[in-house]
């Protein structure tokens, strides 16, 4: 089967810095993957190029069979590529239910029935109950929800999550994770970059490590963490410190 995502010889620099260096890599179809990397190491980025945000300077993306290296972000977004920000910016005046339809409306999300299915990811994602409350309104905890709501409105084959669980309790990111689980059970491949890297590998098959704009560790989750150069990169903890 041919890979859902594929990248080869990606790159992307501000300036004379490099945030994407020669980043190759495929997802396959229902695959979940974990990024993680330091602060400014790119990742961001990344996610940009993937969605269309930003054009790379050189390499290709390819996407369900297509190569949407010059494509808007909202034509990649039509074709199934669905993201949270790290910052979510709902639409604060308009109730969370209709936060959904828009996104279901312009995302080209091509739902039979729009409504019931709005419905139904409100419910997925624990939303329902404040479906007619103003986005405004809610908790960090709802609006990092309706983040992922919003995204799945547009009805993606690829869910691309950034720092989702960020500023969340213990209790909340737990939660988060369950729900998380149970969109990747419902067939939709993910993507996403944390820091909190235990709620991560709850989730993920595969775990990238990026530093400096390039990919420096790449395969199983647990074998990847446990790799000293990760440790070093990431977590600060040289393999000199630990000798000490
Ligand atoms: N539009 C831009 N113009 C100039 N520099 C940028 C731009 N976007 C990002 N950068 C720089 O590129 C580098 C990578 O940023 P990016 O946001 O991708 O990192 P990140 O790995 O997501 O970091 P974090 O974990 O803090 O979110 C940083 O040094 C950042 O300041």
């Amino acid at each position: 089967m041919q890979p859902l995502l594929s990248l080869s010889g990606v790159e992307k620099s501000f300036g004379a810095l490099k945030v994407a260096d020669a980043i190759t890599f495929d997802l396959a179809q229902g695959e979940a993957l974990g990024i993680i990397g330091p602060n400014g190491a790119g990742k961001s980025t990344l996610f940009n190029l993937i969605g269309g945000a930003l054009k790379p300077s050189a390499g290709t993306i390819r996407f369900d069979g297509a190569d949407v290296t010059g494509m808007r972000a909202s034509e990649r977004c039509r074709r199934g590529v669905g993201r949270s920000f790290q910052i979510p910016h709902p639409f604060v005046g308009m109730s969370v239910y209709e936060n959904l339809l828009v996104a279901s409306q312009f995302g080209g999300a091509g739902f039979d029935d729009p409504r019931s299915a709005c419905k139904e990811i409100l419910e997925k994602t624990g939303l329902i109950h404040r479906a007619n409350k103003p986005a405004g309104s809610l908790t960090l905890l709802e609006r990092k929800r309706l983040e992922m709501a919003r995204a799945l409105a547009t009805n993606p084959k690829l869910l691309l999550l950034d720092e989702i669980a960020g500023g969340l309790t213990e209790g909340e990111c737990h939660d988060l994770v369950a729900t998380i689980k149970q969109i990747h059970a419902g067939g939709v491949s993910i993507i996403w970059i944390e820091h909190i890297v235990h709620a991560l590998l709850a989730v993920v098959d595969r775990l990238v490590v990026i530093d400096f704009g390039k990919i420096v560790a790449e395969g199983e989750p647990r074998a990847v963490m446990a790799d000293p150069l990760v440790q070093e990169i990431y977590m600060g903890i040289s393999v000199d410190d630990e000798a000490a």
